[in-house]
């Protein structure tokens, strides 16, 4: 086996479907273990890996091995598996506030550790992961697994102590952007317009956005003046947007999720 995972949720099913997409390694060599069997049944069924209950079997089988429980389940973990990892293999990590030298600590003797923090546009081929390791994982091997990471997106090997920034910026980040669209498509169908077509139109509006910003160079705020005729509709919205202070609700949330991050 070349890639465990314990932990079947929603992280781990949009890295396993990222990797499998992008050919990076085949469902037969993959396995995830869970403790609920609807977890198992899931992955079993919709991505054809090899599933089980037992922690320890994936451990012990698998050369890269992701730790995609929640950050509370982490030490209960480790415990159970830490007997099974030995010098050759390669943790990957995905929790928030959980550090290189917390998590050395646990493992009780050096273990290889790349500590990631991955996002679930990875599903699509289109996330971001941000990635630092700890002194017993060689340059090649951070390569390597870098190569995984490429596989669902786009990746960066960052200090560790921008981890936490990465969190409210990328990692959790998806979930603002997907209620700003359904906000979007709310208004838009309160205008009249089908739902499903709504989603379409203020999703690729999203996307098209996006793709301006990272490829064009241009600042943000350039980019939005394009869109600002003199005396327009877009500056009545700007307006509207300042007044009930969206740059202000997004700086606040993200600094309570950083500051979340740190504190678990
Ligand atoms: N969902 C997201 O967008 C992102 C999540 N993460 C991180 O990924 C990790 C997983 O998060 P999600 O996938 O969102 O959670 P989830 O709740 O969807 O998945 C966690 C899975 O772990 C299983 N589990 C719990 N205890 C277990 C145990 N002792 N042994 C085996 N399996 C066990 C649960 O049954 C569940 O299926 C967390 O550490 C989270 O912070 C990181 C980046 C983004
Ligand atoms: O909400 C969470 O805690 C996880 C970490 C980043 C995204 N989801």
């Amino acid at each position: 086996m070349k890639l465990g995972f314990i932990g079947c949720g929603n992280m781990a099913s949009a890295i396993m479907g990222g990797v499998i997409r992008n050919g990076i390694f085949r469902p037969e060599e993959m396995i995830g273990a869970d403790s609920y069997k609807t977890a198992l049944d899931k992955v079993s069924e919709t991505l054809g890996i090899q599933v089980t209950t037992d922690n320890r079997r994936v451990a012990e089988e698998c050369e890269v091995l992701v730790l995609s429980v929640k950050p509370q389940f982490y030490e209960e973990v480790i415990a159970q598996i830490r007997s099974a990892v030995d010098e050759n293999k390669i943790i990957i990590t995905i929790a928030p506030g959980k550090t290189l030298e917390w998590l050395g600590q646990k493992f009780e003797k050096p273990v290889k550790i790349v500590r990631t923090m991955p996002n679930t546009p990875a599903l699509v081929g289109e996330g971001i992961t941000a990635a630092c390791a700890n002194v017993q994982v060689s340059e090649e091997e951070l390569a390597y697994v870098c190569s995984i990471l490429r596989g669902f997106g786009e990746v960066e090997v960052i200090p560790e102590h921008l981890m936490d920034v990465v969190v409210s910026v990328s990692g959790s980040s998806p979930a603002y952007v997907f209620m700003m669209i359904e906000a979007m498509a709310d208004a838009a169908v309160a205008d009249g317009m089908a739902r499903a077509q709504a989603y379409r139109f203020a999703s690729q509006a999203v996307l098209g956005s996006a793709k301006m910003v990272l490829e064009t160079g241009k600042h943000p705020g350039e980019l939005k003046d394009m869109v600002c005729s003199p005396g327009g509709t877009t500056i009545e919205a700007v307006r509207v947007l300042e007044e009930k202070g969206f740059r202000s609700s997004l700086f606040e949330a993200m600094k309570a999720c950083a500051k979340k991050a740190r504190e678990m």
